[in-house]
């Protein structure tokens, strides 16, 4: 599969890659004045939020500290159920740590929203969220990210690090699949 066909299988392109570097730069100066004395970890949830978090950072005019971590949701077909399982663990101790979760969408909200609980029972500084996209449904879930990127449609969207199948995560922009690559 060449490059060139893999943006051609895009029906809709909702944000280019120089939207998104500008909207995580905004984003960052906006962190690094909101944790500007204070140490930061930010926590990638793997694997989607690689691509964030590799921009975010190094958007960011401050030392950062980084750490991942591999989850996975359960639930009925493509739905996340909030019943989720750590596949890989942070390797630092997060006691009195001041903790950015780094992800790249907050869809049902029942993954964040448990991560936050989790991170929070070990005694950090403080848990935050920043996200490059949340759609509708969160928004009625006990998840409240301080950085969100852009609020999007309920619509399935690929590219930046999301996936269809595993693939059209390396995608530079977001976008809607065309319908024949479902079919
Ligand atoms: O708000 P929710 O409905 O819980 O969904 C959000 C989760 O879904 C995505 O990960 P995904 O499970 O697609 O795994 P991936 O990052 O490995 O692609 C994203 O990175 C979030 O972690
Ligand atoms: N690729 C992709 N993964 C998701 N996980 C939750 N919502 C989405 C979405 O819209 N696209």
């Amino acid at each position: 599969m060449d490059s060139a066909h893999l943006e051609n299988d895009l029906v809709n392109v909702l944000f280019t890659q120089e939207q998104i570097q500008e909207r995580l730069g905004e984003m960052a100066q906006q962190i690094a004045a909101d944790y500007e004395g204070k140490d930061l970890l930010m926590v990638g949830v793997l694997r989607g939020a690689v691509m964030v978090m590799a921009d975010l950072s190094r958007a960011l005019p401050r030392h950062c500290e980084m750490d991942w971590m591999a989850i996975s949701s359960y639930g009925s077909g493509t739905k996340s159920s909030g019943v989720v399982r750590i596949l890989k663990d942070l390797d630092t101790d997060i006691t009195g740590r001041h903790v950015l979760i780094v992800d790249e969408i907050i869809d049902t909200g029942l993954t964040l929203s448990w991560l936050v609980n989790s991170l929070g029972s070990r005694g950090p500084a403080s848990v935050e969220i920043a996200t490059l996209l949340r759609k509708p449904e969160a928004l009625s879930m006990p998840v409240e990210p301080k950085y969100v990127g852009w609020d999007i449609p309920n619509e399935f969207v690929v590219g930046y690090g999301l996936d269809y199948h595993e693939k059209y995560r390396n995608l530079r922009d977001i976008g809607t699949l065309a319908p024949h690559v479902y079919s």
